[in-house]
Formats: structure tokens, C-alpha cells, sequence
């Protein structure tokens, strides 16, 4: 009977990854639904820092950058994140934030394309995205369709010839809704464009492979599925046919072809190497480094087979009858909004309630970290690296708690 905790229980001691939930320092008595826009702490990581800060920069000083790997840390972590992503070596950086790599990515994309005036930007997607492909649009002299994903093969159609650099959401943020990466970027090769994805809210949750999907260039986070810590640095992934040709407009000079000639001009590196800026945040970029032992050690199809089966088991709970009235959970104003197909959907599960933000501030007062999303979305993500069966059970009787309590607009408390 899987409406019973004992059941949930069951599941937690038949689960082969129920191990790596010790991977992570989870503060007790707290649900950890909300990776998707912060991943807990890895226990790897404070002491991985321990050893850069007090040993190699204290100890070693500058002779670190060659001796303890800080020079090709970019590079390295890069494959390693590449593995996640079905990158192939060599065409994944780390380095800086999200944002400024969306920068970096769109604007070499649409340099690609220097006949195509027309940017298109995935209007659902999160908005520093959308505000930075504006600010390209602008710089570059583009013309900007915004589209919602479901209608870009239109807009595709309408453009043909004219589009240029494609900025897509590859996991909607607010719905959870999981696009075909493959499919859509053959649509925008057909229409001569570039396809540049955002990976946040799919890396280290879906199995992805953007070597085998024809992506042209990909960002995504450090610090979601990936756990790397607040501000962790971003990856960039280019394919390995436009490293010769990709002009990046931040051309700093760990991206040089010889950095220590201290040369006049800029000479861009050859590989991935040129996608490099400056100096970067070693001590943000060796935790994030130390934090993917985890994740690669389960494997990202194995988290994602479990993650879903979590988002089934969340999805029937809400579904059914809330309490002794026999009213089920839509009764009380709740309404799944993330897709059941497993190949529609990411990671997190986005429920619709009237008072999302109340109830998921009542959630986090009872140790259930959920995150809400205007102007009635509440978002619960079930990483199955460190969530348990048994979370979600007592993630949903708790909101179920919360529910009798906060009343449906227009409603009275009772
Ligand atoms: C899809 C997506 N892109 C980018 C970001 C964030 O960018 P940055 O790390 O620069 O704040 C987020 C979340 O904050 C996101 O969900
Ligand atoms: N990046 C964040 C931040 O700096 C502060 C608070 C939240 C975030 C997030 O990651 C939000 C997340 N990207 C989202 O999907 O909404």
C-alpha cells in the first residue's frame, strides 16, 4: 500500500543509490526539495576546500597553478562535467557565471551567422536568459523573436534563412517541461541556425548528449544538479566543429593562445581552450570539482531513473484523498502542472495553488524546502541522489498539513 509510510520505507531499503544520500551533509530534520535552484552540500567539499586553501594556495603560493592542477582546472572540470552531458573531451569549459557564459555562447552564435538578422529566444525561459539575449540582440543590431518553446517550430517556418543564433530552455523552470533537445535542434539546423541550449535544469538530472543531439553550443549551472555550491562557476560547451571559428566576445586572456607571451594582440587558443576568460574562481571551481564524485559515481541514468520514479510516487500521493471527507488532493486547489511523460518533463514537479508562496513558506516552517515561482506555482524537485520515498511521503502529508491551513483564495481558513 503505497499510501503508507511503511511502504515509502520499504522503497528507501530496496533503493541501490539510498547510499549517496550519506554524500550529502542534510541538515536534519529538513526536506531537501529544492536542488533545482540550490543542490545541499556535498561532505566532499568542505574538506577538498580545506586542502586548496591551507595547503596548495597557503603552502604553495603561485607555484599551485602548475603544480596543483589550477591551470587546467577550467579544462578539467569541463570533461568531467562533458561526461555528465555526453560531451566528448575537450569541448566543455568551466568558468564564471551562468549568465555571463549565456553572454559569451549567444553572441558567438550569432557571429556564426553574421547574414542572419533575426536572434530567437525561448520566451518561457529564465529571465536572465531572456534579458540577455535582448541585450546581444541590441548590441549586434538583431532583430528578437521571442517564442515559446511549443512554438518554435513556427517561428522556425516563418524565419527560414533569416534566423541566426536559437536560444532554448532545455527544462522550463517554472513547469518543469522537458524538451526534445535532438529533435529541436535538427529543426533549427534545417532553418540554417545555431542552437545554443540552456542545460541548467537538465545537467546532472537528465541523461543528455549533446555530442550524438548536434547542439551547437550549450550553458548550464554549477550549482544546481551539479551541487557545486552558491555562485559555483557555469560550463560552456561548443562543438567541436566551431572551435576554429568561434568568436567569443570575451576574449580575456586565460582564452589566448599564449598567455605568458603577453602579446599586443589577442590570438585566440585553439580547442575549447579559447572559451576561457581570466583568471578564474579556483576555490568556487575545486569544490564544484570535488562535488560531482557523487553523482558520477551513481550515474546520471540511474539518479534520473529514480528521480522519476520519486515524481510518480509525488504525483499520485497528491492525487489522492487529503483526508477523512474523501476530498482528493485537487480539492484543496492543487493542480499538477509538470507533464507525466517521463520524456516530457525534468526534474522537479510543479504543483498550481492559488497561495503558492504562502504554502511553500508554511512548508519551509515545518522543514520541507520547496521554492514557489509567481504567480501560483509551487515547485518540489526530487533529486534522486540524496530524496527518499520516505521524504516525499512525509513532503506530501506535511503540505497536506499546510493545505488545511492555508485556505484557497477567496476562501475562508477552517
Ligand atoms: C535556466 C537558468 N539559467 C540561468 C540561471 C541563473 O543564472 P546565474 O547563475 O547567472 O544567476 C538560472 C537560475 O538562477 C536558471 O534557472
Ligand atoms: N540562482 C539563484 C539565486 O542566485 C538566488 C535564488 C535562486 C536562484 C536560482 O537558482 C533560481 C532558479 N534558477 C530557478 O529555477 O528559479
Amino acid at each position: 500500500m503505497e499510501s503508507t509510510r511503511e511502504w515509502a520505507e520499504k522503497q528507501d531499503l530496496e533503493d541501490p543509490l539510498s547510499v549517496f544520500r550519506k554524500e550529502f551533509a542534510l541538515p536534519t530534520g529538513v526536506i531537501q526539495l529544492n536542488g533545482n535552484s540550490l543542490g545541499p552540500l556535498p561532505r566532499a567539499v568542505p574538506d577538498a576546500l580545506d586542502e586548496v586553501v591551507r595547503h596548495q594556495w597557503g603552502e604553495h603560493l603561485i607555484r599551485a597553478w602548475s603544480e596543483d592542477g589550477w591551470w587546467d582546472a577550467p579544462v578539467r572540470v569541463g570533461d568531467r562535467i562533458g561526461r555528465l552531458i555526453g560531451a566528448g573531451a575537450g569541448r566543455t569549459v568551466v568558468g564564471e557565471s551562468t549568465s555571463v557564459q549565456l553572454f559569451n555562447a549567444v553572441t558567438a552564435a550569432a557571429r556564426l551567422r553574421p547574414d542572419r538578422p533575426v536572434l530567437v529566444s525561448d520566451s518561457t525561459n529564465f529571465p536572465t536568459d531572456r534579458y540577455l539575449a535582448t541585450s546581444v540582440a541590441r548590441l549586434l543590431g538583431l532583430r528578437l523573436i521571442e517564442t515559446p518553446m511549443g512554438e518554435l517550430g513556427e517561428v522556425l517556418r516563418r524565419y527560414r534563412g533569416e534566423v541566426g543564433a536559437i536560444l532554448c530552455g532545455a527544462v522550463d523552470f517554472r513547469t518543469g517541461e522537458l524538451w526534445d533537445i535532438s529533435r529541436t535542434t535538427a529543426d533549427i539546423h534545417a532553418a540554417g541556425g545555431i542552437a545554443v541550449w540552456d542545460l541548467s535544469h537538465a545537467a546532472g538530472a537528465v541523461p543528455l548528449d549533446v555530442d550524438a543531439a548536434g547542439v551547437d553550443l550549450a550553458v548550464g549551472c554549477g550549482y544546481k544538479y551539479l551541487s557545486g555550491g552558491p555562485g559555483a562557476p557555469a560550463f560552456l560547451y561548443s562543438a567541436a566543429r566551431h572551435h576554429d571559428t568561434l568568436d567569443l566576445p570575451l576574449t580575456g586572456w586565460h582564452g589566448h593562445a599564449r598567455p605568458f607571451d603577453m602579446a599586443d594582440e589577442f590570438v585566440p587558443a585553439s580547442g575549447i581552450d579559447r572559451a576561457r576568460t581570466g583568471t578564474p574562481h579556483v576555490l568556487s571551481l575545486l569544490a564544484l570539482e570535488a562535488a560531482l564524485e557523487p553523482l558520477e559515481a551513481a550515474g546520471v541514468a540511474a539518479v534520473r531513473r529514480k528521480s522519476l520514479r520519486l515524481g510518480d510516487y509525488l504525483t499520485r500521493l497528491v492525487a489522492e484523498p487529503s483526508d477523512a471527507s474523501g476530498a482528493p488532493g485537487s480539492d484543496r486547489g492543487l493542480e499538477v502542472v509538470t507533464p507525466s511523460a517521463h520524456d516530457r518533463r525534468g526534474n522537479h514537479i510543479t504543483l498550481r495553488h492559488a497561495r503558492a508562496p504562502e504554502v511553500s513558506a508554511a512548508l519551509m516552517e515545518r522543514g520541507v524546502v520547496t521554492d514557489s515561482r509567481p504567480p501560483d506555482l509551487l515547485r518540489l524537485c526530487l533529486n534522486g541522489l540524496y530524496v527518499s520515498h520516505t521524504d516525499v511521503f512525509d513532503a506530501v502529508a506535511t503540505l497536506r498539513d499546510v493545505l488545511r491551513e492555508v485556505p484557497r483564495a477567496g476562501e475562508v481558513a477552517g
